[in-house]
């Protein structure tokens, strides 16, 4: 921990928790960027406290966001143990009041996961129970905290043991890897234990970030990385993608930069980056993108027509679908981008048939993205994929009429559940008898192609999100 990340940092950490728990603000490392936000949350730490403190210094964000998307993943794993060494009836903690709760999980990631000593994290805890909380609550939180430190250092914290059948076996994995049992379950039947760890592992890490230099603005990679250096941002060339960059460390100094602003890259997944080049966009193409927003993928599409031809970015959501055409702008390509804020699942007049590509980047579990995405995991649950998969199944069904004779479809997710990929293509393959999967050959590295011939990465194995990729294509 940083000398001076203050009782101030620590307040905006437990206001930001209340906040993801409550459903009004998500943990994405992307979120803590930019000053006007930086007003708005200070506004929030002061509506949700009763009074103001000192605004949180824009050089301490990245640790607030690093340290809530730590606690948010860990969750599950901090509760159990707060509820252990809480030598009262186990539901205590669950109704305990929610801000003291914050200040409890933040002060036993700082101590089992971050591995400050106990005199640094217990005084700031009480401090903030203290000012945030009841009366006592300054009490309780250093009576707990204390239990918590003191266990850690004689090795006696609480291990759920890993016994019995195969539910308990997985209820106790889901407590010591704060995952939900349902997703354990899944994992284990389909990877086994020692790989459903692993994936773990990689959900319970600080994810790293890609960089893609927009060729559109004239910026290649070798002028990006040249900005990088002069910025001191760790990074490596990407081994899959020629425009893209994995920065190992400092994304926030990325962000402040105005870099992205400027349009001469953008944060984008190299997962998401071989979906394009799967899709193959050529200069002078008609494509239609239709689950667009907010527009990695159609800003990537969009550059590499190169001024010939059109992205026609479909998207149901407004909002969103406008941050598209502000980054185009940005992007240098917005002669190329046309919005079309309807259902995808409607055909889209005039268009029937035309389009040389399309691509269908299906709203889904986002179950490959757990280490960017930390409160997903919570969000979720087993009965959404009968709902997704319903929708992705309709989207399909609209997306593939816009396809002209000979043209492709490409149906892409961030999910590593095969009920959203795999199945959902052999299901439209049986309703649709004009279309054939193309296997693929070249277009993404041979160890990320399915036994089906479809693009599949496994965060674990391939050091990239989870995703997932056919290419169909329209029988002439
Ligand atoms: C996975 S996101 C797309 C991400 C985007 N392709 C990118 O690369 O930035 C899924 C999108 O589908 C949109 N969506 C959901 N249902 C839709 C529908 N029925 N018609 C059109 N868009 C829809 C959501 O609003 C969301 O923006």
């Amino acid at each position: 921990m940083k000398e001076n990340y203050s009782l101030v940092s620590l307040a905006v950490v437990v206001v930001r928790l209340m906040r993801i728990e409550m459903g009004g603000a998500f943990s994405d490392v992307l979120n803590g960027d930019g000053e006007d936000r930086l007003d708005k949350e200070m506004e929030y730490v002061k509506r949700t406290l009763g009074f103001s403190i000192p605004s949180l210094r824009p050089e301490n964000l990245k640790l607030v966001t690093e340290e809530v998307a730590g606690i948010v993943r860990w969750k599950k794993y901090l509760d159990y143990v707060i509820s252990n060494v809480y030598d009262k009836d186990q539901n205590e903690f669950e109704r305990m009041e929610p801000i003291l709760k914050q200040v409890l999980r933040l002060g036993s990631y700082e101590l089992l996961k971050l591995e400050v000593p106990a005199y640094a994290v217990v005084n700031e805890a009480v401090k903030l129970a203290n000012a945030a909380s009841r009366a006592g609550a300054g009490k309780l939180a250093n009576a707990l905290l204390r239990a918590v430190a003191s266990h850690k250092e004689k090795n006696t914290l609480p291990v759920p043991e890993v016994i019995g059948n195969l539910r308990s076996q997985a209820r106790a994995l889901g407590t010591i890897h704060s995952h939900p049992v349902w997703m354990v379950r899944r994992w284990t039947d389909r990877y086994g234990t020692e790989d459903t760890l692993k994936l773990m592992e990689w959900n319970n890490t600080r994810p790293f970030y890609a960089l893609r230099a927009n060729n559109a603005t004239g910026t290649s990679r070798d002028d990006l990385i040249e900005q990088l250096k002069k910025l001191e941002v760790s990074y490596v060339k990407s081994p899959l993608l020629e425009d893209f960059v994995r920065v190992t460390s400092g994304l926030q100094e990325v962000l402040r930069s105005g870099l992205i602003q400027q349009g001469r890259c953008t944060v984008q997944d190299e997962s998401g980056g071989l979906v394009v080049e799967l899709l193959d966009p050529q200069p002078g193409d008609l494509v239609i993108d239709c689950c667009a927003a907010p527009g990695g993928k159609s800003l990537y599409i969009a550059s590499r027509l190169k001024g010939k031809g059109k992205v026609i970015a479909v998207d149901i959501n407004k909002a969103r679908l406008q941050l598209l055409k502000d980054s185009a702008k940005k992007a240098g390509v917005s002669e190329q981008v046309s919005v079309y804020n309807v259902d995808a699942r409607d055909m889209i007049r005039g268009k029937t048939g035309l389009a040389d590509r399309v691509l269908l980047d299906a709203p889904c579990s986002g179950l490959g993205v757990l280490s960017k995405r930390a409160d997903l995991r919570w969000r979720r649950t087993l009965e959404s994929f009968e709902e997704l998969t319903k929708l992705q199944d309709e989207l399909l069904d609209g997306a593939c009429k816009m396809v002209r004779p000979g043209g492709v479809l490409v149906y892409s997710t961030c999910s590593i559940e095969p009920d959203e990929n795999i199945d959902r293509i052999t299901s439209f393959l049986a309703r649709n008898q004009n279309f054939i999967l193309e296997p693929l050959e070249r277009e993404v590295p041979r160890e990320m192609v399915s036994r089906e011939g479809c693009f599949y990465s496994l965060p674990y194995t391939h050091g990239i999100d989870g995703a997932f990729a056919a290419k169909l294509r329209h029988k002439a």
